[in-house]
């Protein structure tokens, strides 16, 4: 798709007609109690639209909707195929619409249009694509069993749902909940992040449209306390798939063990490590994948490589190619198509990333913060430094020196998070050795990256719990596995097993 001008986006942006409406049992609704809240553009401070600010409530009503859906198999006992081929018109639906959601995801959250119309919108059409043309090719198993037993061991979806959305990614994130969840049959409750609900609550009427039926995709915009927290304690809810931050992800557990012990799956933070080795070769690529790792979304990014861990014989020549690739990274109006850097998603985000820059380690690159927006900045740290141990969510690249490979891999796993990992070396060897030896869900080598919409994606240690996101895996977090045993002996007495 080729992009258009600011002018061209600017006036698409005033033509949007926002949902401001809760989506549950197919159609818009306000809140129960009535109350709104106010969602801005983080890059104007402008006030984009009063919002539903759902409750416990809303909650009730949508989990009891989204049951009395799953229970009566409007969805959950439709032939894979048939879910197949809705999903399908709901990929094809939001690609009619990609320039009007790229536009609302942009004004939104502060992402550059840029992302929005190269990333975030063709790969939420590629993930739902992907996992409706998976859902009618999944075989259910017949287990080892003796001549007079067939054992079965078939999948079934979960149920209902509550899907907890963070606002880094608002619709991709939202895809690679949905997408599996829905190809497997469950009906679903959609928590989006409070600073970023347009583009869940758009795709949930266009999903209506696709031909998901009333009852089975519902989303209560909302706070963590008023919308999340009765999710994840709701009784009736079987399944809750969560990414967000670690101290939020820990609550879940906490729900499910003081409610119904309902299945969880958490992805969370990040501070994930870069190494680069003294025979890692063309410096100038691996500069710009380092740059590409730390900024890129303006480190708004569970998998941002936020730490970079350099050898010391290559520091100095790495350390001018990345300064060289991060200057060709231009900050400023979302909307203007030549920007890689937006704005951050909130004042208060904004705030809390800027307060990394007041102190502390020397400033390589960048450094300051003004009206929402941070420029890339490259610190030059410590490894006890405030900023290299904590997970900032900003585009803040702080740099290590080591002496040595063994060095390097345990800085690497110096970290209470394991989400992601890169490791740069000519040598195959080490190469092998540490992307085994790095703690972590996905590690990539000579290159920075999450994957594919067809591989796992979750983490290690505190970045993760539960199932994965992505690939044929996500199917598990949205199954759970039965078996059934068949007696074909003629003898009513003999005993199965
Ligand atoms: N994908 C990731 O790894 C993400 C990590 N973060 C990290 O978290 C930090 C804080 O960002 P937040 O927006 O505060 O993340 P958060 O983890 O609090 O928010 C994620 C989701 O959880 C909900 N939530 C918040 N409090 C809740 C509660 N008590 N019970 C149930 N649900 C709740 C939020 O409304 C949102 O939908 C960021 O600076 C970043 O470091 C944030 C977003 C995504
Ligand atoms: N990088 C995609 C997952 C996340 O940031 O939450």
């Amino acid at each position: 798709m080729s992009l258009l001008t600011t002018e061209e986006y600017k006036a698409i942006a005033a033509g949007l007609t926002l949902p401001t409406q809760a989506f549950i049992d197919g159609s818009f609704r306000p809140a129960i109690s009535g109350k709104t809240f106010a969602t801005t553009n983080p890059a104007t401070g402008a006030v984009l639209a009063h919002i539903a600010s759902c409750g416990p409530e809303d909650v009730d009503f949508a989990v009891q909707k989204a049951r009395d859906a799953f229970e009566d198999g409007r969805w959950s006992r439709l032939h894979p195929k048939e879910r197949k081929e809705v999903l399908i018109r709901l990929a094809k639906l939001i690609k009619r619409n990609a320039r009007e959601l790229a536009v609302m995801e942009s004004l939104d959250s502060g992402k550059t249009i840029y992302d929005c119309e190269t990333v975030d919108v063709p790969e939420t059409i590629h993930c739902l694509t992907w996992h409706a043309e998976l859902i009618d090719k999944i075989y259910d198993q017949v287990a080892p069993a003796s001549d007079g037993h067939i054992a079965l061991v078939v999948r079934e979806p979960v149920g209902v749902v509550g899907l907890v959305l963070p606002w880094n990614f608002p619709l991709l994130m939202l895809a690679w909940k949905i997408s599996p969840a829905l190809a497997a049959g469950c009906s679903i409750v959609v928590k989006p992040a409070k600073e970023t609900s347009l583009t869940a609550l758009r795709i949930a009427e266009l999903a209506m449209e696709a031909g998901v039926p009333a009852g089975v995709f519902n989303v209560l915009p909302g706070g963590g306390g008023e919308v999340g927290e009765p999710i994840g304690r709701h009784m009736d809810i079987d399944m809750v798939s969560f990414t967000g931050s670690t101290v939020t992800g820990r609550k879940f557990l906490t729900y499910a063990s003081e409610s119904n012990l309902k299945e969880v799956t958490l992805e969370m933070g990040g501070k994930n490590p870069a190494v680069v080795l003294d025979d890692a070769e063309n410096l100038d690529r691996v500069a710009a994948h380092i740059v590409n790792g730390a900024f890129w979304n303006m480190g708004e990014n569970c998998s941002a490589s936020s730490r970079l861990i350099v050898q010391k014989g290559v520091k100095e020549e790495l350390l001018s190619r990345i300064l060289a690739h991060a200057r060709e990274w231009p900050m400023g109006d979302p909307l203007d198509p030549v920007n890689r850097v937006g704005a951050l998603v909130s004042k208060a985000h904004y705030d809390k990333v800027a307060s990394y820059l007041t102190k502390g380690p020397k400033v390589l690159l960048g450094g300051k913060a003004e009206n929402g927006f941070v420029e890339p900045t490259i610190l030059d740290c410590k490894p006890d430094d405030l900023q290299v141990r904590e997970e900032i969510f900003g585009p803040i690249l702080t740099v290590l020196t080591v002496d040595n490979y063994d060095e390097a891999i345990a800085l690497a796993n110096d970290t209470e998070y394991g989400l992601a990992a890169s490791i740069y070396t000519a040598n195959v060897k080490k190469a092998i050795r540490g992307a085994r030896a790095i703690r972590a869900g996905t590690v990539t080598v000579n290159s920075f990256g999450e994957g594919d919409i067809s591989t796992p994606f979750g983490g290690f240690k505190q970045s993760g719990f539960g199932g994965r996101d992505n690939g044929i895996h996500a199917h598990d977090q949205y199954t759970q596995i039965k078996t059934i045993w068949i007696d074909l002996a003629d003898d009513a007495d003999e005993a199965v097993a």
